[in-house]
C-alpha cells in the first residue's frame, strides 16, 4: 500500500474507524445544533477491501449470523440484536459512494473487490459502531478508486450519514465527523450554513485540554434509529418543548467549548449533567431504557458527572475529585455489572492528502 493511502490495483486495503463519545451537545446534531465529540482508541471497526473478479460483500461470521443451533437461538438473537448486521451498511456505502461520484463526474475504474469487516465496538451501544463500519468502508473506497483528493473532507461525514439514511436509520452527523477527523472536534450544524455548504463548521480542539474521562457500558443493544424516531417526529411537527430543549442542549456545547479551552472542569461536569437531564426530559424514561438510566445514576452516586455517549448503551463519566473517586466509580460499576475503561483519545486522523481535500468553505 502506498504512503498516501492510495492503492494501485491488486493490493489489499484495510482501513479503521474508531468509536466515538458524544461529550457535550448530543443529540442536537440531529437538529441543527452543536456538539463536541471525541474519537476514542478503545474500540474500532476495520474494513478490508481485496481486489476480486466479482464484487462480493462478505457476511461477518457472528454479526451477520444466518446459521443457528435452534429456533430458540434464532429468536433470542433477533430479540437481542435485531435482524441486521453490517452487510447492509457496506452495501449502502457502495451505493452512496458510487452515486456521489457519478453526480460529481468523478471517474471510477472498472475493477471489482470483496469487502469484509471486523469490529470490536460493542454493538448498538451508542458508541457509533454503525457509522464506524461505514466510515472504514468509505475510506477503503476513497483509496481503491484513488479519489481522496476529489471528495472534500467536510462532505465525507454527510455521505457516510447518507448510507445509513438510505437504510431508514435516523442518525446525525456528529458520529461521522468525529470518525472522519479524529481527536476532539467541536461541531456547529447551524441551519443556514448547512443548507448553503452541505456541511457544518468543524473545528479540531487540542484533546490534551480534556480531563481524564471514563467510559461505562453494558451488554444492552438498543436501536438508535428507534430511540430517535419519536422525538424526531415531534421536532418535525413543531413541538415547542422539543425545539426549545434541543436549543438548550446545543448551547451546552457552546459553553462546553469555552469550559474545555479554559480547563474549567467544574463547569464541564455541570454541563454534562445538564445534557443528560435534558435528554431524559425529552425522550422519557421508557425510550431511554432502565439499564441506561442506571448507568448514569451509578456514576452520579459517587459524585461523577455523567451522560450518554450516544443514544444509549454507554455513558461517559468525569470524576472531578480525581483518582480516589475513580476507584469508587470502578467499584460501583463492578457491583452493578457494568464495564468501565479509561477513555483514550485518537489523535487527528487527517493526513496531508485529506488536509489538501479540505474545502475552502470551512470557517474555523
Ligand atoms: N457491531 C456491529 N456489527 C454489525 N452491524 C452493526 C453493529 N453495530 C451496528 N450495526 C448495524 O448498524 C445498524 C444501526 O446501529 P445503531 O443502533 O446505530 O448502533 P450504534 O449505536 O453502534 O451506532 C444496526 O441495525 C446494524 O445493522
Ligand atoms: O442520541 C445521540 O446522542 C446520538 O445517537 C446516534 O448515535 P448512536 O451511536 O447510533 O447512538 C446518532 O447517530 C447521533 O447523531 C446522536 O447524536
Ligand atoms: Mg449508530
Amino acid at each position: 500500500m502506498k504512503e498516501n493511502g492510495s492503492s494501485s490495483s491488486g493490493e489489499i486495503i484495510e482501513r479503521k474507524a474508531y468509536a466515538r463519545i458524544g461529550l457535550i451537545g448530543n443529540p442536537s446534531d440531529v437538529y441543527y445544533g452543536r456538539t463536541i465529540s471525541v474519537n476514542i482508541e478503545n474500540f474500532n471497526a476495520s474494513v478490508r477491501l481485496q481486489p476480486s473478479s466479482d464484487l462480493f460483500i462478505l457476511p461477518h461470521h457472528t454479526h451477520d449470523l444466518v446459521q443457528f443451533s435452534s429456533l430458540n437461538h434464532l429468536v433470542n438473537r433477533l430479540e437481542n440484536e435485531g435482524y441486521y448486521g453490517g452487510v447492509r451498511l457496506l452495501m449502502a456505502t457502495c451505493k452512496v459512494f458510487t452515486k456521489y461520484c457519478k453526480d460529481q463526474g468523478i471517474h471510477l475504474h472498472d475493477n471489482n473487490f470483496s469487502f469484509s469487516y471486523e469490529t470490536n465496538i460493542p454493538r448498538q451501544t451508542g458508541l457509533s459502531g454503525s457509522s464506524a463500519i461505514v466510515c472504514a468502508a468509505f475510506s477503503c473506497l476513497l483509496d481503491f478508486y484513488n479519489v481522496r483528493d476529489k471528495i472534500a473532507v467536510e462532505i465525507r461525514p454527510q455521505l457516510i450519514l447518507n448510507a445509513e439514511k438510505e437504510l431508514g436509520i435516523v442518525a446525525g452527523l456528529q458520529d461521522r465527523v468525529a470518525q472522519v477527523y479524529g481527536g476532539l472536534v467541536y461541531m456547529d450544524f447551524e441551519e443556514e450554513h448547512m443548507h448553503k455548504h452541505g456541511h457544518g463548521k468543524y473545528t479540531q480542539l487540542n484533546s490534551s485540554l480534556l480531563p481524564p474521562l471514563h467510559l461505562i457500558y453494558a451488554e444492552n443493544p438498543s436501536d438508535s434509529g428507534k430511540v430517535h424516531s419519536s422525538v424526531r417526529q415531534r421536532w418535525l411537527e413543531g413541538d415547542e418543548f422539543i425545539i426549545s430543549s434541543m436549543k438548550q442542549v446545543a448551547n451546552l456545547a457552546l459553553e462546553g467549548k469555552t469550559a474545555i479551552l479554559e480547563k474549567d472542569y467544574a463547569k464541564l461536569a455541570d454541563l454534562m449533567n445538564k445534557n443528560f437531564d435534558l435528554r431524559r426530559q425529552m425522550f422519557g424514561d421508557a425510550a431511554l431504557g432502565a439499564l441506561n438510566i442506571e448507568m448514569v445514576e451509578v456514576a452520579r452516586s459517587v459524585g461523577a458527572a455523567s451522560k450518554f455517549t450516544g443514544s444509549g448503551g454507554a455513558v461517559v463519566a468525569y470524576c472531578p475529585d480525581g483518582p480516589s473517586q475513580v476507584e469508587l466509580l470502578e467499584d460501583a460499576c463492578k457491583k452493578s455489572g457494568f464495564s468501565i475503561v479509561p477513555v483514550k483519545v485518537v489523535p487527528s486522523l487527517l493526513n496531508e492528502f485529506d488536509i489538501r481535500a479540505l474545502s475552502s468553505t470551512t470557517e474555523a
